[in-house]
């Protein structure tokens, strides 16, 4: 088996609710190899996003560690942390979160120009992207000019446009309505599947779920395979 490319060890996290102590992760593993496509179901507040949040370096554990690529995440300082996050980290949430003043094309260049792109090549391989999400002939277009489906498969291109190792999704078809979150996950897992990428998806959309390679869920703090 291929290397994990992010890898979570003994991972504690809870909040202070209060005068008490909420427990979210207690002694959770999980690990991802490249090309791999996971599924994270749980009831709402079970600590998706949590754990989204801890794998792509937004959030530290109290204890445990992250592993991005064989690199230890737990002692780099921030600098460093944002490096690996904008190099080998793609995030793709519920609402797109597209820079509203600027075109498709242009929120998926930024990202690249943001790590020293010439803007000329960082053009192309939007286009490309779009190109391949079939949102190309939409390259010109603002966010408020797309359609809930589009603007997905833009903030997609957008998560990728760095060619991450790790794609992160938090319920990323959740917006939309059932025939057009089958069309925008097609899209996402053709990427996948394209790249060799390795996407870790939060859904509470069980068809979608089963179409990946593995389903897992969180139960006592600990990342599980789910069952039926
Ligand atoms: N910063 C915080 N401070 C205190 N409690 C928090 C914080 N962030 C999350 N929580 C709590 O931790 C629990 C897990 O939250 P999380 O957002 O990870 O759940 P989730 O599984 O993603 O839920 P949903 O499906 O509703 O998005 C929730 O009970 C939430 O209220």
């Amino acid at each position: 088996m291929a290397a994990a490319v992010l890898e979570l060890k003994k991972i504690e996290r809870s909040y202070r609710q209060g005068a008490d102590r909420l427990t979210i992760l207690q002694d959770a593993d999980f690990a991802l190899v490249p090309g791999e496509m996971v599924a994270l179901v749980a009831p709402s507040g079970a600590g998706k996003s949590t754990l989204l949040h801890l794998a792509g370096l937004l959030e530290a554990p109290d204890a445990g560690e992250v592993v991005i690529g064989g690199r230890a995440c737990g002692r780099l300082n921030d600098d460093q942390r944002t490096a690996i996050r904008r190099n080998e980290i793609g995030f793709v949430y519920q609402f797109h979160h597209l820079l509203p003043e600027f075109t498709a094309e242009e929120n998926v260049m930024i990202p690249q120009m943001v790590t020293g792109m010439a803007p000329g090549e960082a053009k192309g391989r939007a286009l490309q992207l779009l190109d391949y999400l079939r949102v190309g002939h939409r390259a010109g277009h603002r966010p408020a000019e797309l359609s809930g489906g589009e603007q997905q498969r833009v903030a997609i291109a957008r998560a990728v446009a760095n060619a991450p190792r790790v794609l992160l999704a938090d319920e990323p078809t959740g917006n939309l309505d059932p025939v057009t979150a089958g069309y925008v996950f097609d899209a996402l897992e053709a990427l996948v599947r394209q790249s060799g990428l390795a996407a870790l998806i939060a859904t509470h959309n069980h068809d979608l779920a089963r179409r990946m390679d593995r389903v897992v869920t969180l139960e006592g703090g600990k990342v599980v395979p789910f069952r039926h």
